[in-house]
């Protein structure tokens, strides 16, 4: 097959791809324009207001919202996996707790599928099985790990509660309030698909050489780690610790951008006038901080966003919400991006199936800059 760009200095470079179409997709579309973000044509806010995590999952791997049966299906399966294989308990119990969370997580999905039961079946039903397992595993994961790290014994699933609600429940050892499962799922469905974000390249970059799903998996988290993209909502906290209180935001802001330092949990490769998500999380927010009584946070939490957007009129991404969200729900920061991941590994896995539906390898070129052609001196 000929190649459509010839490898020569006038080729134009698009750095960090920026701007660039490299395929076509039906799992989700991201407007800037218009500021939408739909899931297989589905709103998401409509989503994060009338649907379950699950039934989000089921309609990103599927294309269609499930029935009452299909959703059924899902929640047998997703329940029945949920219990960690001791390999897996154990190699979580080996990494020494210096290591990021992240790195756990990157980890233990490795582990998974070295002891796949259909590992070398690229199957899409045997790829979709290996999604759900992950799914119903991920949760277990980010909480033992939190965890071990307070001293703290391990809770088992419980098959009575939904996908939220488990995921508190196996990390907390208690059913929080209500607004608090609502404000976790309405997460987990925001985070859970974003088009061609770094992560989901990563994924897809991996299955195009026809590696196994697993590993498309592990890239994508290593990808998403980065501060720039998920490691942000962690970042978020940090930065309201440095801070200390709303009346230091504007100085601290000044004081950072004289430095030139990225204020995490702001602006967006696609959308330059604000992340779609970001009032849907805004509104769960606000409930947490009323049922946490913490209007201290908000106010840190505003006047940092009103510094950001009279110096630089820049808004908030999804990261900027969630991070204090996720800190009233009491996860420890460093677990905040695996939860990320946990929802993530949908969109994920998605992408992965409609990759290998319609494979091309993924390999660009890049404008060599280097020395010119010389001789390597003779002994
Ligand atoms: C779920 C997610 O992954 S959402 C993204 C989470 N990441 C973050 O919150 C990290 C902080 N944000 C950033 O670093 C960037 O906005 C990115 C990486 C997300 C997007 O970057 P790009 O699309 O490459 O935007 P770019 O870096 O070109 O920014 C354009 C201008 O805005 C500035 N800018 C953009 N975001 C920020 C920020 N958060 N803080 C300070 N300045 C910023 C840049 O410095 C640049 O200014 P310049 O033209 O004077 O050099
Ligand atoms: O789309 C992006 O570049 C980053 C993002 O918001 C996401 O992955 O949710």
């Amino acid at each position: 097959m000929e190649a459509h760009v010839t490898e020569t200095p006038e080729t134009q470079i698009h750095k960090g791809l920026a701007g660039v179409v490299v395929d076509t997709t039906q799992v989700s579309s991201v407007d800037a324009a218009s500021n939408s973000l739909l899931y297989r044509g589905y709103p998401v806010q409509q989503l994060a207001a009338r649907c379950s995590f699950e039934e989000v999952a089921y309609l990103l791997w599927h294309g269609e919202l499930p029935s009452a049966a299909q959703l059924a299906d899902l929640q047998k399966a997703e329940r029945w996996h949920r219990v960690l294989d001791e390999h897996v308990v154990a190699a979580v119990l080996a990494l020494p707790e210096s290591c990021h969370p992240m790195d756990v997580v990157r980890t233990a999905v490795s582990v998974i599928g070295a002891h796949d039961p259909t590992a070398g079946d690229a199957s899409p039903e045997a790829n979709l099985a290996k999604s759900v397992r992950l799914l119903a595993q991920l949760p277990g994961i980010v909480a033992l790990d939190q965890r071990r790290r307070r001293g703290q014994d391990t809770i088992a699933p419980r098959d009575d509660l939904g996908f939220a609600e488990n995921f508190l429940w196996v990390t907390f050892g208690e059913l929080p309030d209500p607004v608090v499962v609502k404000a976790f799922e309405v997460s987990m469905v925001l985070y859970a698909e974003h088009s061609f974000n770094a992560s989901t390249f990563t994924a897809r970059v991996i299955a195009s050489t026809l590696s196994d799903l697993h590993s498309a998996v592990v890239g994508a988290i290593g990808a998403l780690k980065g501060p720039l993209h998920g490691g942000a909502n962690e970042a978020v906290m940090a930065t309201f610790a440095e801070i200390g209180s709303a009346d230091r935001a504007a100085a601290w802001l000044d004081d950072a951008l004289a430095h030139k330092r990225k204020i995490m949990g702001f602006g967006h490769r696609v959308y330059k006038h604000g992340d779609s998500r970001v009032p849907t999380m805004r509104a769960s927010l606000d409930e947490l901080v009323a049922h946490y009584d913490r209007p201290d946070l908000l106010a840190l939490y505003e006047a940092l966003e009103t510094a950001m957007a009279e110096r630089k009129d820049i808004q908030p991404n999804l990261d900027y919400p969630t991070g204090p969200a996720y800190h009233l729900m009491g996860f420890d920061t460093p677990t905040f991006t695996p939860l990320f991941v946990a929802s993530r590994v949908t969109g994920w896995t998605a992408h992965v199936m409609e990759q290998l539906a319609s494979n091309a390898l993924i390999r660009p070129l890049s404008k060599y800059t280097g020395p010119e052609r010389r001789d390597v001196p003779e002994a």
